[in-house]
C-alpha cells in the first residue's frame, strides 16, 4: 500500500503489520507439523496421539532429537545416559537452596538452567554433538530440580533419583516418595508426550531468536522458560486450576464463566493462536484426566470441566487448549499448582533443544522490522 505522509514530498510505503507475527511463516522446520484444519499434530511424521498411546517419553525425546524412533539398542543406550545424568551436583544444589521459596518455581528452573551454563566449561560450544550432550543433560536433570523444589516448599528433604526407574516413574518417585498406580504413571507420561513439541510457539521462537545470534543453548533455554511462564502460554495450566478451585462446584461454573466473559476477561485454558476449532492434543489429555479421576473416584473437577467447556462453546465457540485438561490432571496426581508449568518445561525441553539444534544447523539472524509510530524527527535546539 502506498500513502503520502503529511508534509512528505514523496510517497511512503506503509508496510502491512502482522501484530504478534500472527499468520507469518518465518522459517521451515522438520520437527513437527500442526495442521489446524484437520486438527492434526505430528512429531517427525508420527501422529502425537499414537506416540502418546504407544511410546515412552524417552522414545519421543529420542525421536525429536534424532528424527527417528530408537531401536531397542539405541533406546537402551539413551536411557542409560539419561539415568546417569539425573543427579544434581553440589554447587547447583546450594544455589537452588538459596533461592527464596516464595518466588515462583519457574524462577527456580530458569535460574537452574542459567547456572548449569556457568558450570559448563564448553558453554559456548555449539557443535551438534556438544548441543546434543547439553540437551540430554538438561532433560535428565530437570525432573530432579522440579521435584526437589516442590518438596522444599513442602518442608521435605529431596529424594535422590532412582536409577532403576524410567523417566516418568522416577519423577513421580522423587516427588512423592513412591511410584503411584500405573494409571497415574501412564496419564502423566502421556502429558509429557503431548507437551513436548508444538512448532513455532512463543517459547520455542524465543529460543530460536536467542540461538540465531550465535548465543549458547543455556541462554536460549533460559529465554524459552521465561516465555513459557506467562499465563497466555504455559502458565495457563496453573491458572486453569486456580480458576477451578475458585469455582469450587459444578453448579457454580456457568455463572462464574458468564461473569468473566461479561467483564471481557480471557478464560484461561481456552483458545489458541493456531487451532481455531479445538486443540489436537485435548482429546488424548482429556481421556488421561478422566482415567485419573475415575481411578481416584474424584470427579468434581471433570464435572466443572464439562460445564465450562459447554458454556464457553455455546457462548463464544472457543474450545479448550491442552492446558485445560492438564491443569486438573496434574492437581489430581498430587502436584502443587505452582509446579505445573515447571513440569511443562521438563517436557518442552525436548522440543526447544531440537529447535535450537535445527536453528544452528541452518542459521539466519532473526530480526524483523517495525514501523515507527513516535515523534517525527525534531531538533534538540527547538526543545
Ligand atoms: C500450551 C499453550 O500455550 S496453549 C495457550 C494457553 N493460553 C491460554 O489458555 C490463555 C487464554 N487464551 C488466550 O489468551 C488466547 O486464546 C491465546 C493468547 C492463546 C491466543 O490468542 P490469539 O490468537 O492472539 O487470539 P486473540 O487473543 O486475539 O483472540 C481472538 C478473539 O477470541 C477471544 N478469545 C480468545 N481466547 C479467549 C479466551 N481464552 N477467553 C475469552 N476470549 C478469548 C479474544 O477476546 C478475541 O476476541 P475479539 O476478536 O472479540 O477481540
Ligand atoms: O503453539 C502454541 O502457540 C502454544 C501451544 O499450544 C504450545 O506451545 O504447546
Amino acid at each position: 500500500m502506498t500513502t503520502t505522509g503529511a508534509g512528505a514530498a514523496t510517497p511512503v510505503e506503509t508496510p502491512t503489520i502482522y501484530k504478534g507475527l500472527a499468520g507469518v511463516v518465518v522459517d521451515t522446520t522438520a520437527i513437527s507439523k500442526v495442521v489446524p484444519e484437520t486438527n492434526s499434530l505430528t512429531y517427525r511424521g508420527y501422529a502425537v496421539q499414537d506416540l502418546a498411546e504407544h511410546c515412552s517419553f524417552e522414545q519421543v525425546a529420542y525421536l525429536l532429537w534424532h528424527g527417528e524412533l530408537p531401536t531397542d539398542g539405541q533406546l537402551a543406550l539413551f536411557t542409560q545416559r539419561e539415568r546417569a545424568s539425573r543427579r544434581l551436583d553440589r554447587s547447583t544444589q546450594s544455589v537452588l537452596q538459596r533461592i527464596p521459596d516464595n518466588c515462583h518455581p519457574m524462577d527456580v528452573v530458569r535460574t537452574a538452567i542459567s547456572f548449569l551454563g556457568t558450570e559448563d566449561p564448553d558453554e559456548e560450544l555449539s557443535t551438534p554433538e556438544a548441543n546434543y550432550d547439553k540437551s540430554l543433560r538438561m532433560f535428565a536433570v530437570l525432573p530432579t530440580i522440579v521435584a526437589a523444589d516442590m518438596r522444599r516448599r513442602r518442608g521435605q528433604d529431596p529424594i535422590a533419583p532412582h536409577h532403576g526407574l524410567g523417566y516418568a516413574e522416577n519423577f513421580l518417585h522423587m516427588c512423592f516418595g513412591e511410584v503411584p498406580d500405573p494409571v497415574i504413571v501412564r496419564a502423566f507420561e502421556k502429558s509429557m508426550v503431548l507437551y513436548a513439541e508444538h512448532s513455532f510457539n512463543a517459547s520455542t521462537f524465543a529460543a530460536r531468536v536467542v540461538t540465531s545470534t550465535q548465543s549458547d543453548i543455556y541462554s536460549a533455554v533460559t529465554a524459552a522458560i521465561g516465555a513459557l511462564k506467562g499465563s497466555l502460554h504455559g502458565g495457563a495450566n496453573e491458572a486453569v486450576m486456580y480458576d477451578m478451585i475458585d469455582i469450587d462446584r459444578p453448579d457454580r461454573a456457568a455463572q462464574w464463566l458468564n461473569a468473566r466473559l461479561d467483564a471481557d476477561e480471557k478464560i484461561m485454558g481456552f483458545g489458541h493462536r493456531v487451532y481455531k476449532n479445538g486443540d489436537s492434543r485435548v482429546p488424548t489429555m482429556k481421556k488421561a484426566l478422566l482415567d485419573v479421576a475415575n481411578h481416584l473416584g474424584e470427579t468434581r473437577w471433570c464435572e466443572i470441566y464439562t460445564e465450562l467447556e459447554a458454556v464457553m462453546d455455546a457462548r463464544t465457540g472457543i474450545k479448550p487448549n491442552l492446558d485445560f485438561p492438564t491443569g486438573p490432571a496434574y492437581y489430581l496426581m498430587g502436584f502443587d499448582i505452582a509446579s505445573f508449568t515447571p513440569i511443562f518445561v521438563m517436557s518442552r525441553i525436548t522440543g526447544w533443544t531440537a529447535h535450537i539444534m535445527e536453528q544452528v544447523a541452518s542459521n539466519a539472524l532473526i530480526r524483523p522490522l517495525s514501523q515507527y509510530s513516535g515523534q517525527p524527527q525534531r531538533s534538540l535546539t527547538s526543545a
